[in-house]
């Protein structure tokens, strides 16, 4: 009989559990047998699983985490790590390994691929939506939507006592997060990896201090700065006494952390990790491997593991200059 084995690894993301769910149906539905390691590829180093049935995936699709857990796992990068996981794999007589995860993890994958029989299938599975081969991540559309509601919580208060706020937001080094988030909040400034360079940030201070004056001056009302996070040297707390020290500036910071990361998966990403799950299990029947399941448009496609991890995922070069030349127009025009 055919047996799959999944498991969640990197950070966790919204909708991992409902990618479970799908698989572990979808294999039951198979006749296959599916089992589940433990704390990401550390369960497979560790010799650690259990089996799952219907019964384990009953009720878990509206929580954020992950039923199995999660981790990073350092042995994994050292040479006797994949080979390890591959002993596991084989004493287990594992037919397929599907991983949901990150680019991290799709590493790993394809680490165990070059010393593995069995077929490897990654889902992709991160807030950062930084995968190529698909529109989004399972996990992306939640972060977006919990930093969405915060930021509009902020703006009450920022607009009540006329404040500046940077608000930093997650997405490692990529910013889909930090525009999506930007824009859906009508933040005044966006500062990240795709508008700013990091090695020289007089210029976007100058700029960021120029807007601010002008909106101080004209509108009194808030001003908020999305800041994707591990951009700025020194980060929010640096911006913040720069704009003080060069403009007498004065703002607040918020650092929404890891609370992106939690909360119940709002419907696009229960749906998406539903679709991509149990196209995982087809890819199984298929003997289809080294792939990603990604979905563009409406369409669900094979992404060679390569691809999703190395090709590049910018984020929509129409969002990034609307908001420069059209959604910040009156801010620049009143240029002193
Ligand atoms: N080059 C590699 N070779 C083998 N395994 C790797 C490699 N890179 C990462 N991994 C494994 O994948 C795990 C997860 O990777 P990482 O921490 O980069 O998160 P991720 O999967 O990219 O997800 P996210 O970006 O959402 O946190 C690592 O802890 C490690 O176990
Ligand atoms: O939870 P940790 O290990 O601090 O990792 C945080 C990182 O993980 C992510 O949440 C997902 O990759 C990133 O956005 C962030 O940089």
């Amino acid at each position: 009989m055919t047996k799959i084995a999944i498991l969640t690894s990197g950070g966790d993301a919204p909708g991992m559990n409902a990618a479970i769910r799908a698989i572990v149906h979808s294999a039951q539905h198979n006749q296959y047998d599916c089992i589940g390691f433990f704390h990401g590829y550390n369960g497979l180093l560790n010799d650690e699983w259990q089996t799952l049935t219907h019964r384990d995936v009953a009720n878990v699709l509206q929580f954020g985490g992950t039923i199995l857990k999660s981790a990073r796992c350092r042995a994994m990068c050292e040479p006797q790590g994949p080979k390890q996981a591959v002993n596991t794999l084989r004493k287990h007589q594992i037919d397929a390994l599907i991983v949901i995860g990150g680019d991290g993890s799709f590493r790993g994958l394809e680490a165990i691929k070059a010393h593995w029989e069995g077929q490897v299938i990654g889902l992709p599975g991160t807030i950062d939506n930084d995968l190529a081969g698909t529109d989004n991540t399972i996990g992306f559309a939640t972060a977006v939507t919990t930093a969405t509601h915060a930021i509009d919580k902020i703006r009450d208060t920022a607009n009540a006592f006329e404040r500046v706020f940077i608000v930093e937001v997650m997405g490692r080094h990529s910013g889909h997060i930090a525009f999506h988030v930007g824009l859906a909040t009508g933040a005044e400034a966006i500062l990240s990896f795709e508008n700013c360079d990091s090695a020289d940030t007089k210029q976007q201070l100058d700029r960021l201090i120029n807007q601010i004056q002008v909106q101080q001056q004209y509108n009194h009302d808030s001003f908020v700065i999305v800041l994707a996070e591990n951009l700025w040297p020194g980060g929010p707390q640096a911006l913040k006494a720069q704009l003080a020290e060069q403009a007498d500036i004065e703002s607040a910071v918020c650092v929404l952390g890891h609370i992106q990361r939690g909360g119940s998966p709002a419907p696009e990403d229960r749906l998406l990790a539903t679709e991509l799950g149990l196209e995982a299990v087809n890819a199984v029947t298929d003997n289809r491997t080294g792939i990603m399941i990604g979905k563009q448009g409406t369409a669900l496609h094979d992404v060679p593991l390569s691809h999703a991890i190395n090709a590049a995922k910018p984020v929509d070069a129409r969002w990034i200059k609307a908001q420069h030349d059209v959604l910040t127009e009156y801010l620049v025009k009143h240029r002193k």
